[in-house]
């Protein structure tokens, strides 16, 4: 299950001043795995706002499938870099609150919670506090908390940023084995090139102020192309 991303004629930004987003176009295809980079400030996490319609756009339009995004909805899940778990719910009661927005029943809440967690692995702390958890478990969570609404847009704002390297590894894998199983459509932003490289099949570069699209790439299967890193790596520099 996917949806089809589209931000015509994009503007968004925050008070008076220079907006953070000018007349931006660009286009997710439904079940694609992008990854954002840009220096700190461009505007990434903006564009995922706009998406998630945290952030209203002061002109223009994004569109989710056929609708027009007005708000966050349960179609379009979101993972931040904190993983802003509640401390005193279990990993299941993390899980189960934020189902509580679907209207499903209790029975329902918790079949789902504890299948998204076995999903991510997780099967064995479902009874945990996130204080008896390791922050690759923490975000473990989140990841689960996103899943469990049955999304079909991922929004992923650093989401392995605050983690070590080993475990970051490893929340690599696992997320490349969910995108390939549920085809969700993937917006992913991060500071590392290799990251990006690793796990998405476009890379878009974004810079300057107000924020633009600098390098669009396609990420062709199989190992990393040290040409296609340094073209990247130059783009990102040379702001
Ligand atoms: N809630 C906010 N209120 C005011 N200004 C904001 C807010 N959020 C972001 N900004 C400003 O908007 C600009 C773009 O921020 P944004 O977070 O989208 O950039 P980013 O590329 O994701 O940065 P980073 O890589 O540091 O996370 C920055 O100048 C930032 O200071």
């Amino acid at each position: 299950m996917s949806l089809a991303v589209r931000l015509e004629g994009l503007s968004a930004g925050y008070g008076a001043g220079v907006p953070v987003l000018e007349q931006t176009d660009l286009e997710f295809a439904a079940g694609s795995f992008t990854a954002l980079l840009g220096s700190s400030g461009c505007g990434k996490s903006t564009v995922l706002n706009t998406v998630a319609g945290f952030v209203r756009p002061t002109a223009g339009q994004v569109t989710a499938g056929a609708e027009p995004v007005r708000g966050p909805g349960p179609e379009r899940g979101v993972v931040f870099q904190h993983y802003a778990l509640f401390p005193w719910r279990t990993a299941r009661g993390n899980v189960e609150f934020a189902l509580r927005r679907l209207g499903l029943p209790r029975a329902e809440r918790r079949r789902r919670a504890l299948a998204a967690l076995a999903e991510v692995g997780l099967a064995d702390g479902a009874e945990k506090y996130p204080a008896q958890l390791s922050g690759g478990m923490q975000q473990r969570v989140a990841l689960a908390r996103a899943l469990a609404a049955e999304p079909e847009v991922l929004l992923m704002d650093e989401p392995f940023g605050a983690l070590d390297a080993l475990t970051r590894t490893r929340m690599q894998t696992l997320l490349r084995e969910l995108w390939q199983r549920r085809g969700t459509t993937v917006l992913f932003v991060t500071h590392d090139i290799d990251e990006a490289l690793a796990l998405a099949g476009r890379v878009i570069v974004l810079g300057g102020s107000p924020g633009r699209v600098l390098a669009d790439h396609p990420v062709p299967p199989g190992p990393p192309d040290p040409d296609l890193r340094s073209l990247i790596a130059r783009r990102l520099g040379s702001e």
